[in-house]
């Protein structure tokens, strides 16, 4: 079967169970699913159960091939992780350190003979970056950081691509602009997946909302089904409504919150 299916998966750390028996799925190519759910309740594990960066067990296909048994050169072809950290390695240069992303093995990104310079340069065109490609990574700031994350995720050309928090450091021009990227990345036939908080900008840019709480998957639908007033309450206990603006697009509008003095 095409896209990423998820049957069964329990993933934790140490002797915790932080997700459990979750099903998910598929989803399909060219779409753009967003992860979504209060703090803790498992996103970024479901994202590095699904890269195979923590202790999983269950199913996880990508395209029928069960990703747990692939080695992680081969899996690291076909996935690529954002993580919410920003690259760090501040004496890189910007360019050095998106080439760094590929080394870590070939890449699936199709019949591309580019030299690594080249593909990093392209990455970093893609998001903005280009005319900063020479100068250290500490010269840049958070949000600039957190995009060279993004370049380097982008760099393999994965078709599946996972993203925590991708948009958490970037000012209101810039979360548009990740998210059309991202969303334009998926129609080129990938998947992606994004944790993200906003759920305004998920509404918005996502195909499918995934709501989790406490390791487990509230909803999984298109976002206008999958964030209702009475699920949100339930999930984060807030009372809120749903709106939608001139243009159609779903907004949150919080009135209250429980436990609040
Ligand atoms: N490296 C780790 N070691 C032990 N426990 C962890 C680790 N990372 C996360 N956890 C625990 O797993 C649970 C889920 O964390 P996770 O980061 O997956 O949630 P999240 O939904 O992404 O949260 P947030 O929105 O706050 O980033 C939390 O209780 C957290 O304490």
């Amino acid at each position: 079967m095409q896209g990423l299916t998820i049957e069964g998966v329990t993933a934790g750390y140490g002797a915790t169970d932080i997700i459990e028996r979750l099903d998910l799925g598929p989803l399909p190519h060219g779409e753009l699913t967003a992860f979504v759910g209060p703090n803790a309740a498992g996103k970024s594990t479901l994202l590095r159960a699904i890269a195979g960066l923590v202790r999983t067990s269950g199913s996880i296909r990508l395209d029928g091939d069960e990703l747990t048994r692939l080695s992680a050169g081969k899996r690291a072809r076909r996935v690529a992780f954002m993580p919410q950290t920003p690259p760090d390695r501040l004496h890189l240069s910007v360019l050095e350190s998106v080439i760094g992303a590929l080394m870590v093995g070939p890449t699936d990104g199709g019949s591309d003979d580019r030299s690594p310079a080249e593909s990093a340069m392209a990455a970093l065109a893609r998001i903005g970056l280009a005319e900063r490609a020479m100068e250290p990574l500490a010269n840049l700031s958070g949000g600039q950081r957190q995009l060279v994350g993004l370049a380097q995720a982008l760099v393999r050309k994965p078709s599946l691509l996972l993203l925590d928090e991708p948009t958490s450091a970037l000012d209101l021009r810039l979360q548009v602009v990740v998210m059309q990227l991202l969303r334009s990345y998926a129609r080129e036939g990938n998947i992606v997946g994004v944790v993200i908080h906003d759920l305004g900008l998920a509404a918005r840019w996502a195909d499918r909302v995934v709501l989790l709480d406490e390791g487990s998957v509230v909803a999984s639908a298109p976002p206008h089904e999958a964030l209702t007033a009475d699920r949100l309450n339930q999930v984060y206990g807030v009372a809120c409504r749903l709106e939608r603006c001139t243009r159609g697009t779903l907004q949150v509008l919080v009135d209250d919150v429980q436990g609040a003095s």
